[in-house]
């Protein structure tokens, strides 16, 4: 019976990779008891997965399954632990890890999410986006959820405010934080929603002109960094090199260097205070708010950051994979396999026809060889799969499993390597190819998939609730918001939009929508963005985009064609001038307040 799947009383047994490829099918939320072949399940845990069946009694959508480490690769980080550990799959997304058999927290997720679900099914609620969670196993006790109270001692948050980013001092203030010995953990790009604000800045909501700030911190993105203090040997550089902004005065006691014998303790301490001090000193303070109060950097990162501590625990990298052309046509899905098995992300992907230069570059390291020729031939005889690749040290692991660049080699030493694998007669070698290095690698991503931005818009129809769920979309479809302005589209700045329609008979309509209120307009930037924003937009028309493409954003929340909630440039050429400009030519009227 080994190998296949059995029914026991109440979790279902999963033992091999296929049958947790074939779990993840399950519809509705499935709680895996990841166990040990050499300790078994969690038997303290079974009980109250019973009394949960039973009194929630939701059979089709809430499944519990048992799955052994030891024999499904996707589990490897959880290999030979003790500790027990309960994954969270909703409809196939990991999306949650309890480490330890916590009960009272186990039973608290599995009842909310299946509430959810009854509200979802009901029409109650909208899906939220549900980030998946990476597989590793965290080995701290605190590994449930949230951070151990020491590990959030480290940290301070700094906020980079809306005006700061709309006039473009990011760069500068990163740099300057970083020049300070300080090192930026985490950053992330966020509009502040008014709650938000209500709840990280209680301590000033009393004060006269709280509701102007209100209305400025949430009037357009901030930068959101998780500052931690750097290596405690390392004097901070801001105190030694004076900016050239700032007045170059005899340093005073505080900025000179620090006594050789002061603790390690104090000097953290020193530098943890001293990120303020610097924000002030640079004259950059008004720009960027500093948050140091343990709860408040908790509040933080758990809001911001949920999976902070786990990545950072890791040293994920991406890398640039490509398959050439035979192996592309022939064995492609046998690749992707292997690289979902090794746990890779696919973060983008594409077929590229190389021109004769392209290959030379890619294979410099056979140019003397006298197959040299037949293997550019071979390269630009049709189309590669080119891919980016992030996990979990990517650029090695990627360069491990490939193994040697020879098909020679392979075959005599790695045996086991993908070149081995997946030679053939067409090509002496490895028809894989990885990045070499990080540098390698960001070079690659710029030559295969260069940025590209286009211009978003979400209409004034949208709720906060709807444009902040678009907004989490666009990140988790991987855009970089390079630009956000929240303005109201007068019929000038419209006609700059929609500059293709104005003569026709439903312009007036577009018009009435838009002056509605005001609309958000962002910068989307990544790899083939006009066309990726288009595909996530779907159809103009919300009902016709419900029965084609009914994942998409105007499917989900558009209510006729003028009101179909965003809009997107058509072409780049289109995308560009408008960019340039909304974002440069209009300059906004706030950007010299605070
Ligand atoms: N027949 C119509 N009646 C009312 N509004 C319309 C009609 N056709 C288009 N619109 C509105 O004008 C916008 C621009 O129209 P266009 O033909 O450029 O569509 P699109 O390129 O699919 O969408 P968009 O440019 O907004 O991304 C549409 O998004 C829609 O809101």
């Amino acid at each position: 019976m080994a190998g296949k799947k059995r029914e026991v009383q109440l979790q279902t047994v999963i033992n091999n990779q296929s049958l947790w490829d074939e779990m993840l099918q399950n519809k509705g939320l499935t709680v895996i008891d990841v166990y040990q072949g050499w300790c078994g399940p969690c038997k303290a845990i079974q009980a109250l997965f019973r009394k949960l069946r039973n009194e929630l009694n939701e059979e089709e959508i809430l499944h519990f399954v048992v799955a052994e480490a030891d024999n499904i690769v996707s589990l490897q980080p959880f290999r030979d632990k003790c500790e027990p550990v309960f994954l969270f799959s909703l409809n196939g997304k990991i999306i949650a890890k309890i480490q330890g058999a916590n009960a009272p927290l186990i039973s608290k997720k599995v009842t909310s999410l299946i509430n959810d679900e009854k509200k979802i099914a009901a029409g109650e609620m909208v899906r939220p986006q549900y980030h998946e969670i990476l597989l590793v196993d965290t080995e701290s006790a605190d590994a449930g959820e949230g951070l151990s109270e020491g590990a959030q001692e480290q940290y301070s948050i700094a906020i980079i405010k809306p005006d700061a980013v709309l006039t473009r001092k990011v760069s500068e203030i990163k740099e300057k934080i970083t020049k300070a010995g300080f090192i930026i953990e985490a950053e992330d790009k966020k509009v502040f929603t008014e709650d938000q604000v209500m709840d990280f800045y209680s301590h000033i909501a009393d004060q006269p002109d709280f509701e102007e700030f209100m209305s400025f911190m949430t009037s357009g993105l901030s930068y959101i960094l998780v500052v931690s203090q750097g290596s405690e040997q390392e004097p901070p550089k801001e105190v030694t090199e004076p900016e050239p902004d700032t007045e170059a005065t005899e340093p005073t006691k505080d900025q000179s260097k620090p006594e050789v014998d002061i603790t390690s303790e104090e000097f953290k301490k020193k530098k943890r205070d001293s990120l303020q001090e610097i924000l002030e000193r640079q004259n950059i303070s008004q720009f960027c708010d500093v948050e140091d109060d343990a709860t408040l950097v908790t509040k933080f990162l758990d809001t911001f950051f949920p999976d902070f501590k786990t990545l950072k625990s890791m040293k994920l990298q991406k890398t640039v994979a490509l398959l050439r052309p035979d192996l592309f046509q022939e064995r492609k899905e046998e690749v992707l396999d292997i690289i979902g098995d090794e746990g890779f992300k696919i973060l983008e992907q594409r077929q590229i026809v190389l021109s004769k230069g392209e290959a030379r570059t890619l294979c410099k390291a056979y140019e003397d060889e006298e197959y040299f020729e037949k293997i550019i031939e071979n390269m630009t005889s049709g189309p590669s799969l080119a891919l980016i690749l992030l996990r979990d040290k990517a650029v090695q692991h990627w360069k491990e499993l490939l193994g040697p660049g020879t098909v020679e080699e392979a075959n005599t030493n790695f045996p086991m390597s993908l070149c081995a694998k997946f030679a053939m007669e067409s090509l002496p070698i490895n028809q894989l190819y990885g990045s070499d290095s990080l540098e390698t690698a960001e070079r690659d991503m710029q030559q295969f998939f260069p940025l590209e931005s286009t211009l978003a818009l979400i209409k004034p129809h949208a709720t906060e609730e709807q444009q902040e769920e678009i907004l989490r979309i666009i990140q988790e479809a991987g855009f970089d918001i390079t630009q956000h302005k929240k303005i109201l589209l007068t019929p000038e700045l419209a006609s700059v939009i929609y500059f293709k329609i104005t003569g026709k008979d439903f312009y007036d309509d577009v018009l009435q929508v838009l002056s509605e209120g005001p609309s958000v307009v962002l910068a989307l930037t990544k790899w083939n963005a006009v066309s990726a924003w288009r595909h996530l937009m779907g159809p103009t028309d919300p009902e016709e985009a419900r029965m084609l493409a009914p994942d998409t954003i105007r499917a989900r929340f558009g209510i006729s064609v003028s009101k179909n909630i965003v809009h997107g440039s058509s072409n780049t050429y289109e995308a560009t001038e408008v960019i340039g400009k909304i974002f440069e030519e209009f300059v906004p009227d706030n950007s010299e307040e605070n």
